[in-house]
């Protein structure tokens, strides 16, 4: 689909380091037919020669535009199940929420409607990359990656790999099997996206407890021979932790086994991290593999508080992930939320220095998430010849204090904040209603309902 040329015009914020946020008032963004940032321009609006014709896409209220979210672990499958886990545990919420759950997407009518759904609300709360886990089933994890691809979300799509320690009903039958319909996936993704421009698979062993050595180890030879991603759970829990030290003896520690098994690389997504010893995070430095924070589902399962500041401090490499459905919520902004408050929660122990700014926390969300998923070049920030993977936000003024505009979200500008104040009011009251308009590499791809571009 051919795109038009298109002027941004309006404050534009983004991450320029780790520590820093960048508040560009009244600047313009050119974006090109080929959906790719043309031109940044600070203190103008006006439209530069050669854009005259361009359309014109202005900030309203006290907007701005900022960069898509990155969610660097998200279960696609398990979204009907946000918000449902009880009391549970990670090891007792698998086998009582999860499989059963995972295990129906062997109806395709049924992966159809869920898999539309969480990509349609994903990009509604501004998640224009997602690193998917979808389940065993080699039809319904094909049909995830298409309706990314149709719906135009950035995507990694992942088939899960287990052939130990869950149910009969829900399991690979042989390494053949993984391995053969590890591929079959990646065969599907090389169809519909030859160069991966928007879709890319990921070699998904589930985690250590779930996959002997044997198919981890053959997982491991895929992902050197295609280099091809891979992603993973790790040291979440600490029953977890115990089982795997149980199951591989030999092993020296959980990243270990990964390493062992040729799967740790500077391709490979971690998921959680929460009880690393301090050899593990060197290793994992030593491979440069890539670390997904993820607060609220660490919360929920009552699993642990990572320290995301020391791994910072160590040069890992950090994003976050809703991990939906161990986390309630699919929203990267309200991930931020959760990683600054679990962050205060750890500094109650081990002093202020872990504890996460706003503007850590959205940069984890943005340039962070980007480095997680190899994309740095192409997204998490707005350079010229980066994509346009963007958000609008929209932050409303009180104008009549007695009512209450239900379409305007819960964030309240009274008139005398600064810029700063606004971002922090944006992460800490902010939510779907705020994020107005959303774009992937120059696509609009979600817009709130009646609203004027
Ligand atoms: O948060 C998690 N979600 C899962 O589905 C899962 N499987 C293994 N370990 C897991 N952790
Ligand atoms: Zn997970």
């Amino acid at each position: 689909m051919a795109l038009e040329k298109t002027v941004y015009i309006g404050t534009y914020i983004h991450s320029e380091s780790l520590t820093k946020v960048d508040v560009a008032v009244d600047g313009s963004i050119g974006v090109g037919e080929d959906g790719k940032i043309a031109f940044v321009l600070r203190d103008t609006t006006e439209v530069p020669e050669g854009w005259r014709n361009a359309k014109v896409i202005r900030t309203q209220d006290h907007g701005f535009f900022f960069p898509g979210f990155i969610d660097t672990h998200i279960h696609a499958s398990q979204y009907p199940n946000a918000g449902v886990f009880g009391n549970s545990t990670l090891l007792d919420w698998l086998n009582t929420y999860t499989f059963p759950l995972e295990s129906s997407f062997n109806n395709l009518d049924n992966a159809a409607r869920v898999y539309n759904r969480v990509v349609a609300r994903t990009l509604s709360h501004g998640t224009t990359t997602a690193c998917y886990f979808a389940t065993t089933h080699v039809p319904a994890t094909n049909l995830l990656a298409d309706i990314c691809q149709a719906r135009g979300q950035r995507a990694f799509v992942g088939r899960v790999c287990m052939d130990r320690m869950s149910p009969d009903y829900y399991r690979d039958e042989s390494v053949e099997v993984a391995v053969d319909a590890s591929r079959q996936c990646i065969d599907h993704v090389m169809k519909i996206d030859p160069a991966f421009d928007l879709i890319t698979p990921v070699i998904t062993p589930r985690f250590a407890p779930s996959c002997t050595a044997e198919v981890m180890a053959a997982l491991g030879k895929l992902h050197q021979e295609t280099g091809v991603p891979c992603q993973t759970h790790i040291s979440e829990n600490k029953a977890e932790c115990a089982l795997v030290k149980e199951l591989f003896p030999q092993s020296a520690s959980y990243t270990h086994v990964y390493d062992e098994a040729g799967l740790l690389t500077a391709k490979t997504i971690l998921a959680h991290a929460v009880h690393l010893g301090v050899d593990e995070r060197a290793l994992i430095k030593a491979r440069d593999a890539k670390i997904s924070h993820c607060p609220a589902s660490n919360t929920a399962l009552t699993s642990g508080a990572a320290r995301v500041k020391t791994m910072l401090s160590e040069g890992l490499t950090v994003g976050l992930g809703t991990d939906v459905s161990g986390g309630y919520t699919c929203s990267i902004l309200a991930e931020a939320r959760e990683a600054i408050f679990v962050s205060r929660h750890v500094a109650m122990t081990d002093g202020d220095e872990a504890k996460l700014t706003v503007e850590e926390a959205l940069y984890l969300a943005t340039r962070g998430g980007a480095r997680v998923v190899g994309l740095e070049d192409r997204i998490g920030g707005f350079e010229v010849g980066k994509d346009w993977d963007a958000q609008m936000v929209t932050l409303s003024s009180v104008e009549d204090a007695g009512v209450i505009d239900q379409h305007a979200g819960p964030v309240e500008i009274f008139g005398g904040e600064s810029w700063e104040d606004k971002v922090a009011k944006w992460v800490y009251t902010g939510d779907d209603r705020n994020t107005t308009a959303v774009w992937v590499n120059g696509r609009l791809v979600h817009s709130r309902e009646g609203l004027k571009l």
